[in-house]
């Protein structure tokens, strides 16, 4: 069982507290709104995020969440934010099979150093930090014994998929990657699946924002894998002047996966084009 720093607890305290707010909503009526953007939005979305703010205020850390800058609400950044999801994969929650959760991850220097993910309607949870990569089950709202989780690197190809946002070029990834099981899932579960060593790679064709990936990432990257930018380079925090909007990504087992990954990407875009 691994001691978690206090700020490691605050921030998996708040995140339990999102995720009970989370699932009082999915356990009743769901009314969807939509956002300028036309995505689809829920009072869950909101509430969560409320919850999460008020959680971590003491800590005197920026909170940049997806709701708040929705809202127009963006924070001045230093070397230490944090970034929120309160509710990744808002299609999965709507459709209500379960693959949805609430990411919160401290990103330092331009990095997510610590990173917590809860689904909760799977009761299950995944944190990475200083102390290691762990996940654990939630037994009546409370966490239980957090197990050390790993990549596979060994592990034969098989990847993960946005099950809602699919990309022509997925196609072309697979025919290059060789042969490959394919499994779509909604959410940043995406990142624990690999983290876990349930998937090698997950090649992201479509657009995400940082608090989308940053607690995957960080948890991906103390489980022994890595997350990089499709052109190869590292993937950075706190992207302001393009509205926080990331690059297509390699997310893999390890470091030479995520390489790997990328470069079979790239071939995959330009067969795609
Ligand atoms: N056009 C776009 N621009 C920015 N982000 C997008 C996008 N289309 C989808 N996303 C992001 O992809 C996330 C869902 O990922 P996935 O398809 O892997 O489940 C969404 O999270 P939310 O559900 O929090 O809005 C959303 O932020
Ligand atoms: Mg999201």
């Amino acid at each position: 069982m691994p001691t978690f720093s206090a700020l490691a607890q605050q921030m998996l305290e708040a995140a339990l507290a999102a995720s009970q707010t989370i699932l009082a909503h999915y356990q009743s009526h769901i009314t969807v709104a939509r956002k300028e953007d036309g995505s689809p939005v829920t009072a869950a979305d909101a509430a969560g995020e409320a919850v999460i703010i008020e959680r971590l205020r003491g800590l005197n850390i920026p909170v940049l969440g997806e709701e708040s800058v929705a809202a127009g609400k963006i924070p001045t950044l230093g070397e230490r934010f944090f970034v929120v999801d309160p509710l990744d994969g808002t299609k999965e929650f709507i459709k209500r099979n379960g693959e949805f959760t609430v990411n919160i991850a401290l990103v330092e220097d331009h990095i997510p150093t610590h990173g917590v993910i809860i689904a909760p309607a799977m009761n299950t949870a995944y944190y990475g930090g200083p102390e290691g990569a762990f996940k654990s089950i939630i037994v009546d709202a409370q966490f239980g014994q957090w197990t050390p989780i790993a990549t596979d690197p060994q592990m034969g190809c098989k990847i993960v998929a946005s099950r809602s946002h699919a990309h022509g070029a997925i196609k072309y990834f697979l025919d290059e990657a060789g042969p490959c099981e394919d499994v779509s899932v909604g959410s940043s579960l995406k990142f624990c699946l690999v983290a876990e060593g349930a998937a090698l790679h997950y090649p992201r064709f479509t657009p995400t924002c940082e608090w989308d990936i940053a607690a995957g990432h960080a948890i991906l990257a103390q489980a022994g894998g890595a997350l990089i930018e499709a052109n190869g380079g590292p993937m950075r925090y706190g992207k302001t002047e393009v509205d926080f909007l990331n690059p297509y990504f390699a997310a893999a087992a390890s470091p030479a996966h995520a390489q790997e990954c990328a470069s079979i990407m790239r071939q995959a875009l330009e067969k795609a084009r």
